[in-house]
């Protein structure tokens, strides 16, 4: 699997590793870029079918998608790096720390959940996607990406829209189905990467009992939840996922 990556920042720097959400691409990470590559090098990339990275025929399993990951940590030859990832990118972040530890150093996991049930709902999330494309879920995803003030606002419905309806459709549908089958909570509590849970308080499609959840089983995890932020907090309250991120992979332990 190629998955498109863009690498930014000093040579030779720690690397910190960024991945998206269900629906969005590696420019929902444009407000953290600039920060955290004044100290790592920053390598944001595309889930299977989203940007610029081709989608596979579904279903799909976090393991393909932690596998896309270290297949791309190989090709550019990084051992170990930390990990950021959003909803379906710290779904993936967990399975890496869980499955490929010696690859991951610090994680940190934003508006995600080990468990985001019923499966049900996915698969038939995955069938209409199929059915009538990522176009369907514009009108719906926006107002849980936002709170309703940002959700409303035209850069943001033209970005963030725009984004879900170029997502491809298979693409989409293959990651509601690596959701719907994911299995990550019996092996949360063998995680040993220090790990940052940041959850958005007005979120509605991964809300705060779910970061809570993650952090009383992973041993040391520290929680923050930020306020107003719904589920794309690294968007709505950058200065203070910035923060957070760079306090989380900075310091010493
Ligand atoms: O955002 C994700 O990666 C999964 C959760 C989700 O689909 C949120 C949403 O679009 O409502």
């Amino acid at each position: 699997m190629n998955l498109n990556y863009e690498l930014t920042g000093p040579d030779g720097a720690p690397v910190v590793v960024l991945s998206n959400s269900l629906g969005t691409d590696l420019t929902l990470w444009d407000e953290q870029v600039p920060a955290l590559a004044q100290e790592f090098q920053v390598l944001r990339y595309d889930q299977r079918g989203h940007g610029g990275t081709a989608g596979k025929p579904g279903p799909y399993a976090l393991k393909q998608l932690g596998g896309d990951v270290l297949a791309l940590l190989d090709t550019l030859g990084i051992r170990r790096a930390h990990f950021a990832g959003v909803s379906l990118g710290g779904m993936t972040g967990m399975w890496l720390a869980e499955h490929a530890p010696e690859r991951i150093d610090r994680l940190a996991l934003i508006c995600t959940s080990a468990d985001l049930g019923p499966a049900s709902m996915w698969r038939d999330r995955a069938a209409l996607v199929r059915e009538k494309g990522t176009q369907a879920m514009v009108e719906p995803s926006l107002p849980r990406w936002f709170t309703p003030a940002l959700a409303e606002r035209a850069d943001v419905v033209e970005k963030f829209g725009g984004m879900l309806a170029a997502a491809d459709d298979e693409g989409y549908a293959g990651c509601c189905e690596a959701i719907a089958g994911m299995d990550l909570l019996p092996k949360l509590g063998e995680i040993t990467a220090p790990t940052l849970v940041i959850a958005g308080a007005e979120d509605a499609a991964t809300p705060p009992a779910h970061a809570e959840q993650i952090a009383a089983a992973v041993a040391g995890a520290r929680l923050e939840v930020l306020s107003p932020a719904a589920h794309l907090a690294n968007a709505e309250q950058p200065e203070a996922v910035n923060r957070l991120l760079l306090d989380h992979f900075t310091r010493s332990l």
